[in-house]
């Protein structure tokens, strides 16, 4: 973006306000350039303070906008389209849709344009620059997939895919963080039962689960050539790991990623 182009974040709730954040953090566009809405705007007043524009105004916001991210609830996506909708304008503006289970078709369907849509599933560590963002068109432009890339890879990592696997990409990857800090917050619990204080633990336990995704990360390695070198013959590791595997470890995480995915793609249309 450059200094004279605006965006705007409509519904600025989690998502929204970690990408607001992230965007500023990392030095993209200054708080001046975003406008962000929500219905409750004196949610917003700490935003406000910080130089961020604030308005429940979506069709004041959309019209200024050069880029536009829709950021509500797929339930409550097709009632703010419709309120937009006269201050979109195709030939200029870029639609950004972060909203889970809702395809490009979908969008300008309701909207009834022929406007361009990227749909993006990032995730909440967006705001610290360290989201698994998935990119996915159906008409975007090469110009402006360019844009949405570099865009989201100034605040993590990307990867472009099929549109089809958009609903996938939200369980692996924006639902997952979730997944992963459960998943920390339990070896945090175990760790308090073995002797430490909780906060000493929970920062223990992050520490090693960061360690272990850099591993992966840095090395290019896989998880079981870096878990073999840990798994001592006749050690603590393995017995605690198969203990991990009895009681469904793994499955437990595949069956949860799996039901995630399937409400995904149903959240939007269900609601239709
Ligand atoms: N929270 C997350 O980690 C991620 C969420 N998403 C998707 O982003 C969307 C938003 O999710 P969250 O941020 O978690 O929800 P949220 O409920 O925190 O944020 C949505 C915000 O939109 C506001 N809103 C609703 N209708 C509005 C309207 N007409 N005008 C202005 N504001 C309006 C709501 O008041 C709320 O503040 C969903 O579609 C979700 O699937 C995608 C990736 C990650
Ligand atoms: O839980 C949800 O439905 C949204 C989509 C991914 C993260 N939050």
């Amino acid at each position: 973006m450059n200094s004279q182009q605006h965006i705007a974040i409509l519904g600025s709730g989690n998502i929204g306000l970690s990408l607001a954040k992230g965007l500023v953090k990392a030095g993209i566009c200054k708080p001046q350039q975003i406008t962000l809405t929500r219905r409750n705007v004196g949610a917003l007043s700490a935003y406000a303070e910080m130089g961020y524009h604030t308005t429940d105004n979506n069709l004041k916001a959309v019209r200024k906008a050069d880029y536009v991210v829709l950021a509500v609830l797929p339930q409550q996506l097709n009632k703010l389209l419709d309120e937009i909708r006269p201050s979109i304008r195709p030939e200029k503006q870029l639609l950004i849709s972060v909203v889970s289970g809702v395809s490009c078709a979908d969008i300008r369907q309701q909207l009834d344009l022929n406007v361009q849509v990227i749909r993006a599933m990032p995730n909440t560590a967006i705001a610290i620059g360290q989201s698994m963002t998935c990119i996915a068109t159906d008409n975007g432009t090469p110009k402006n997939i360019n844009f949405a890339r570099s865009f989201f890879e100034t605040v993590g990592v990307t990867i472009q895919i099929n549109e089809e696997l958009m609903t996938s990409a939200t369980a692996l990857c924006a639902c997952g963080i979730a997944f992963f800090l459960r998943s920390i917050r339990a070896a945090s619990q175990g760790g308090t039962e073995i002797g430490f204080h909780a906060h000493d633990a929970l920062k223990m336990a992050a520490q090693t689960a960061k360690g272990a995704a850099d591993l992966l990360l840095q090395l290019s390695s896989h998880p079981e050539q870096e878990i073999d070198k840990v798994t001592s013959p006749s050690g603590c590791t393995i017995a605690g790991l198969n203990e991990m595997e009895h009681n469904g470890f793994s499955s437990a995480m595949i069956k949860g990623i799996k039901l995630s995915a399937a409400k995904a793609g149903d959240l939007y249309h269900k609601e239709q």
